[in-house]
């Protein structure tokens, strides 16, 4: 029986992810933590954790896993270069995975921009657009990031030096070879990404719609049991399906 303890429990992923341990036999739910509760408690309880909260703390969350020598799964988004940090010193001692999205088909959806990206010259422009429910509080999602990532690595470039994020006003003409981000804001949505590939003459589209959150619930039980057989080490998605 594998003890998954969630931070960030009473918040919308943190209920989908008590139903998805709930549909697995081997599985059981250690508790949870929100804001102000006790993180320490939480971890002597549990054999592996998953945070979907806010990154506020989460340098601390890593290193006390690091210290308890539990693994770790980072699903939170918004995520600063000092986190990134953070996370790569905790994983010299435990297993941690982090990604901007859980679900089987996003991480098919990079696998194919990535590929597409490594195909196609850079006269074909690049543009992310994502839409999500109205209390999103960060942009663009971390799914955004991710097939950005995931196309600078089709096309051999660092997406820091390449990306064209938040325009607005007299923002001169796009870049050749520029990865460019949107960010949609309202309802319910649960997660809607689209990768346009345009040239002046052609535009492919490749896309993922989230129907509902068990999909990144049930990604992330699964690949937290997976990290409790790994060593230490930074894994992301695309290392448990074996996508890359
Ligand atoms: N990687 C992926 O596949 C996915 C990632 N996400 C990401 O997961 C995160 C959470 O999303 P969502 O569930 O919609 O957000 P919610 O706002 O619904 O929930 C966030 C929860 O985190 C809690 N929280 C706040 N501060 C802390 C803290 N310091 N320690 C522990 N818990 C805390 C909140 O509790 P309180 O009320 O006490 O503040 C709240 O219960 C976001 O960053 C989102 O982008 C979401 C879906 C999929
Ligand atoms: O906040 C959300 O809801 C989601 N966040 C993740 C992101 O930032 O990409 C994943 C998913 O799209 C839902």
């Amino acid at each position: 029986m594998t003890s998954i303890g969630i931070i960030g429990s009473q918040g919308r992923m943190g209920h989908a992810l008590v139903n998805a341990i709930g549909e697995q036999e081997e599985l059981s739910h250690a508790g949870g933590v929100d804001q102000d509760d006790d993180f320490a408690a939480l971890l002597a309880q549990s054999d592996v954790l998953v945070d979907f909260s806010v990154p506020d703390g989460l340098s601390n969350r890593l290193d006390l896993c690091a210290e308890a020598g539990k693994p770790m799964l980072v699903g939170t988004t918004g995520l600063e270069p000092a986190h990134h940090l953070s996370i790569d010193a905790a994983a010299k001692t435990v297993a941690v995975l982090q990604t901007g999205n859980t679900s089987l088909g996003v991480n098919m959806l990079a696998a194919l921009v990535k590929q597409a990206a490594s195909r196609l010259g850079d006269d074909w422009d690049i543009e992310i657009v994502e839409m999500h429910h109205r209390h999103k509080v960060d942009a663009p999602s971390g799914t955004a990031i991710l097939l950005g990532e995931a196309a600078a690595k089709g096309r051999g470039i660092n997406l820091n030096d390449h990306s064209e994020r938040g325009r607005d006003g007299q923002t001169g003409a796009r870049q050749k070879g520029a990865i460019g981000f949107a960010a949609l804001r309202g309802g319910s949505v649960a997660g809607d990404h689209q990768v346009i590939l345009a040239t002046d003459e052609e535009r492919i589209e490749l896309g993922h719609r989230a129907e509902n959150r068990m999909i990144f619930a049930r990604g992330a039980v699964k690949a937290a049991l997976w990290l409790t057989q790994q060593q230490p080490g930074r894994y992301d998605m695309t290392d448990m399906l074996g996508l890359d």
